[in-house]
């Protein structure tokens, strides 16, 4: 039996060949060189770790293969609005359709709605994917390393950077984070999701860390619910995070994402 991320990453390059089918790569080269110019999300998170505070990439996904549907009301650009005014530097936003329930245009609206920088979250293969995210108007991209292998990793992360967008690369465990770090990307995220069992654990976070240059930003991705959760990891050095469910499970996202990133006094 194939695990997750197998099944994602087959039915992934089914539908690259037909959205190829439908728009040349030329036609998305030249959207993407239209685009509106890229948001820094490399440099907003900087920003907020250099001033002390935690830098949150706020997620938009309306489901996930884990937890089934996760949020009813679901519309991209107030949510955007809403994780602005509640302090996100980031924002990532689910574009995969048959796992997450995602658009593209869910992009595309979110990010005219706000002034923060985008990630496309999405299973990166292939660099028509990586072009096609620039002209939906993504300003980072990830790649996950337990979907490619090297050569792959290299080229798409040379794709984005030629565009002018920044790219967060996630690890799981040591073999991965190795690999990442020949890479020439800052942004190092460490998922406590493994993909191809959707288990969850913290300590994945605390495990790796140490092992990632301060050159590089961490970014704590998953599984985190609370501001302890976030204080748990920043004792290992990360300050930056990925966070969906939680937040999206909210009514008040605004309320929610304040207190997420409300720190104690004393900390
Ligand atoms: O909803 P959570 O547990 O807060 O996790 C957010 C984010 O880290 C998760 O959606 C994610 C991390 N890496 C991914 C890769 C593909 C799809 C989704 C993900």
């Amino acid at each position: 039996m194939s695990d997750v991320l197998t099944r994602i990453c087959d039915d992934k390059r089914a539908h690259i060949a037909a959205k190829r089918a439908e728009r040349s790569f030329a036609e998305i080269d030249r959207a993407a060189l239209k685009a509106s110019p890229p948001r820094g999300f490399k440099a907003a998170l900087r920003r907020e770790v250099d001033a002390g505070r935690h830098g949150l990439i706020a997620e938009i996904k309306r489901a996930s293969p884990s937890k089934g549907l996760i949020r009813q009301d679901f519309n991209p650009s107030e949510l955007a609005r809403a994780y602005q005014a509640g302090g996100a530097a980031c924002l990532s936003i689910l574009t995969d359709i048959p796992y997450f329930q995602g658009q593209d245009s869910f992009l595309v609206e979110a990010r005219a709605a706000c002034d923060l920088p985008c990630l496309r979250k999405d299973f990166m293969l292939d660099p028509y994917q990586v072009v096609e995210a620039r002209a939906l108007g993504a300003d980072c991209i990830l790649l996950i390393m337990a979907a490619l292998d090297d050569g792959t990793a290299r080229e798409l992360a040379d794709v984005a950077a030629r565009y002018g967008m920044d790219v967060l690369v996630e690890v799981h465990n040591g073999e991965e984070l190795t690999r990442a770090l020949q890479l020439p990307c800052e942004l190092i995220g460490v998922n406590n999701r493994n993909l191809k069992t959707l288990s969850v654990d913290l300590a994945v976070t605390e495990e790796l860390a140490s092992r990632v240059p301060t050159d590089r930003v961490l970014v704590s991705e998953s599984g985190l619910y609370g501001p302890e959760d976030l204080e748990r990891m920043a004792k290992v050095g990360a300050h930056c995070f990925l966070v969906g469910e939680s937040l999206m499970r909210q009514t008040d996202v605004t309320a929610a994402t304040r207190a997420l990133l409300a720190r104690r006094e004393a900390a």
